[in-house]
């Protein structure tokens, strides 16, 4: 798969994915537990290579929980989640190398410059030198930070921290990209330029999965799920969400609604 303009690849072969054509991302009847809180059910969905894959849903449904799962950040306490084949709780260490994940408060040092930034998070995977010279170059070219380079992280507005979280977590030339409502209290003209950047590299071939707050970004996906209440309630492509319903926030809101009716129905009959 080659990665002509951003991601190289230049020391990794794309992983074979045993059992499935194209899937990238495969969660299977994944659950999690906080105590008594059951944040996700049985949640099943997979992501196909190269796609974009969007989550969107009501506040608390989940979302952070199943992207943290799929991120190896948290075991999940029943189910599967593989990424590229690979389990992503035994294969940690090969799936961190596959993945970049921008948690929602991504850990930029607000004290340190953009360039510092950058270099704390390739010391992490190694990468110095020449070939660190150019991932600089590359990633915070690509990002529209290189002008800034010497500003403390602090000084940048939201869109720019945003865009250099997202040059940091590209540092090691990830194939799966996993974003947690990456452009959240972004100004539109950034939130634009994000996803601009986002269709880039999903044109280059990487897999991106991302949860939003903002439903015009799920009409960008290829597939979107809509969870509510820790389970997936749809999945389908916009276009198609769109022929049943007029648009997708109706469809978000018609589907959420209906669940609710349905138990507030059950708790009235009790
Ligand atoms: N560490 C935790 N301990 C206990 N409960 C938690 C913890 N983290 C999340 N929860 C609960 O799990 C449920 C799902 O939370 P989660 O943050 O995954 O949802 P979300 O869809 O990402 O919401 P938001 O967009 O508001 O962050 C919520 O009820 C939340 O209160």
């Amino acid at each position: 798969m080659p990665f002509p303009i951003l991601i190289s690849h230049s020391n990794r072969e794309c992983l074979p994915m045993p059992g499935s054509a194209d899937a990238m991302i495969r969660v299977e009847k994944a659950s999690l537990r906080y105590g008594d809180v059951e944040a996700v059910q049985g949640v099943s969905f997979s992501v196909a290579a190269g796609s974009m894959f969007g989550l969107v849903g009501s506040d608390g449904a989940g979302k952070t929980s199943l992207l943290r799962m799929i991120a190896t950040m948290i075991q999940p306490s029943a189910g599967t989640i593989t990424i590229s084949g690979l389990d992503v709780f035994t294969h940690r260490k090969q799936i961190r190398d596959l993945i970049g994940y921008m948690p929602q408060r991504f850990g930029l040092y607000q004290d340190l410059t953009v360039e510092e930034n950058f270099h704390f998070f390739m010391n992490i995977y190694g990468i110095k030198g020449s070939e660190g010279e150019r991932r600089k170059e590359r990633y915070l070219g690509f990002s529209h930070l290189l002008p800034f380079i010497r500003r403390p992280a602090g000084q940048l507005s939201g869109g720019m921290k945003q865009k250099l979280g997202l040059a940091c977590v590209l540092v090691h030339e990830p194939q799966v990209l996993v974003l947690d409502e990456p452009t959240n209290g972004v100004d539109p003209a950034s939130r634009r330029e994000f996803w601009d950047m986002l269709k880039i590299m999903q044109n280059q071939g990487m897999t991106i999965l991302t949860s939003t707050a903002y439903l015009d970004e799920g009409e960008k996906c290829d597939q979107v799920a809509i969870m509510h209440r820790a389970r997936i309630l749809d999945i389908a492509a916009p276009e198609a969400m769109r022929s049943r319903f007029s648009s997708l926030e109706e469809a978000v809101i018609d589907r959420i609604q209906e669940v609710d009716r349905g138990l507030q129905h059950e708790s009235f009959n009790r």
